[in-house]
């Protein structure tokens, strides 16, 4: 039989090559959300429950086989119910993507006001090492958050951001969370993340920025108090010693409204996971 190189341009194989592409794509994207997080232990158990599975089906082990069949039945119904939370957030996700949404000019408006009250704020305390945790609520709803804090619902400004972090003042504890553009709250309290790839030598302020960012889509800045250090968390992913250009950039990429903006900065900004704390450092004297 002769080898006919056009004979492999057809319909059938093209389909078949874009049916591998986006198998490969969905299962990269899966196993990068879930890195560093307790669903690897649950993806580990799963793949030896396939392998007893496959290896008493070769052996005929019936018993053992029949089992693991039920395990296997089961066990979906149970991890869609503890992973109902990370499977919402997935979701929300694909309902963003720019196919279904659209942004306008007056809104982008607001959302520079916003980046700017932020830097403004980051700038006063990251100099001074005043300790801050700010939530920007995005898609994911915060409410269950904003309930544990004390009722503000405030225009944003970095004047009275840096207040509310001023030490030893009532609202100082815990978390400012913006809903809508206002600082809906003060002192909200927010779920610590057990990721075991925090670093041990941040603490609690750090830890709950990561939680939210593992439960919700939340944006969370931190400014260290022992560092002066800034560091943004959101999908459970730590963006470390950011500089202000770097911290400016990201905003800009998730907040703002233009969609070139958007789209270019994007690459940018996933690259982006351990800042250069060198110059932050310089920024502060
Ligand atoms: N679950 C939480 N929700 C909201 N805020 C929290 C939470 N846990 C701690 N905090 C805030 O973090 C402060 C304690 O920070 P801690 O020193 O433990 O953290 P850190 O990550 O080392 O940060 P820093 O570098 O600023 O010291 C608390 O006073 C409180 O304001």
């Amino acid at each position: 039989m002769n080898f006919i190189p056009s004979n492999l341009f057809t319909w059938q194989n093209l389909a078949n090559l874009v049916d591998i592409l986006v198998v490969w794509y969905v299962l990269y994207k899966v196993l990068s959300m879930i890195r560093g997080t307790k669903a690897v232990q649950l993806l580990k158990g799963i793949i030896v429950i396939f392998l007893i599975k496959l290896i008493s089906w070769v052996l005929n082990l019936h018993t053992v086989s029949f089992l693991m069949d039920q395990l296997i039945n089961w066990g979906i119904i149970v991890i869609v119910i503890i992973f109902q939370p990370e499977i919402r957030r997935g979701l929300e996700h694909l309902g963003r993507l720019p196919l279904f949404s659209s942004t306008s000019n007056e809104e982008g408006k607001t959302k520079n006001h916003l980046i700017e009250s932020l830097d403004q704020a980051i700038q006063y305390m990251s100099k001074r090492r005043i300790g801050a945790l700010i939530t920007l609520e995005m898609n994911t709803g915060l409410e269950e958050y904003v309930e544990t804090g004390i009722d503000l619902d405030a225009e944003v400004t970095g004047a009275l951001l840096i207040n509310i972090f001023i030490p030893n003042t009532p609202l100082h504890d815990g978390a400012v969370i913006v809903r809508k553009n206002r600082i809906s709250v003060a002192a909200a309290y927010l779920p610590l993340s057990e990721s075991n790839t925090i670093p041990k030598e941040l603490g609690t302020r750090h830890r709950a920025a990561v939680g939210i960012s593992e439960v919700t889509d939340a944006i969370t800045i931190v400014v260290s108090e022992e560092t002066g250090g800034v560091m943004i968390t959101r999908n459970g992913h730590m963006m470390l010693d950011l500089t202000r250009e770097e911290y400016l950039k990201y905003l800009h990429a998730q907040l703002a409204d233009s969609s070139n903006e958007s789209s270019r900065s994007l690459f940018d900004v996933f690259s982006i996971h351990r800042g250069r704390g060198k110059q932050n450092e310089k920024d502060n004297k």
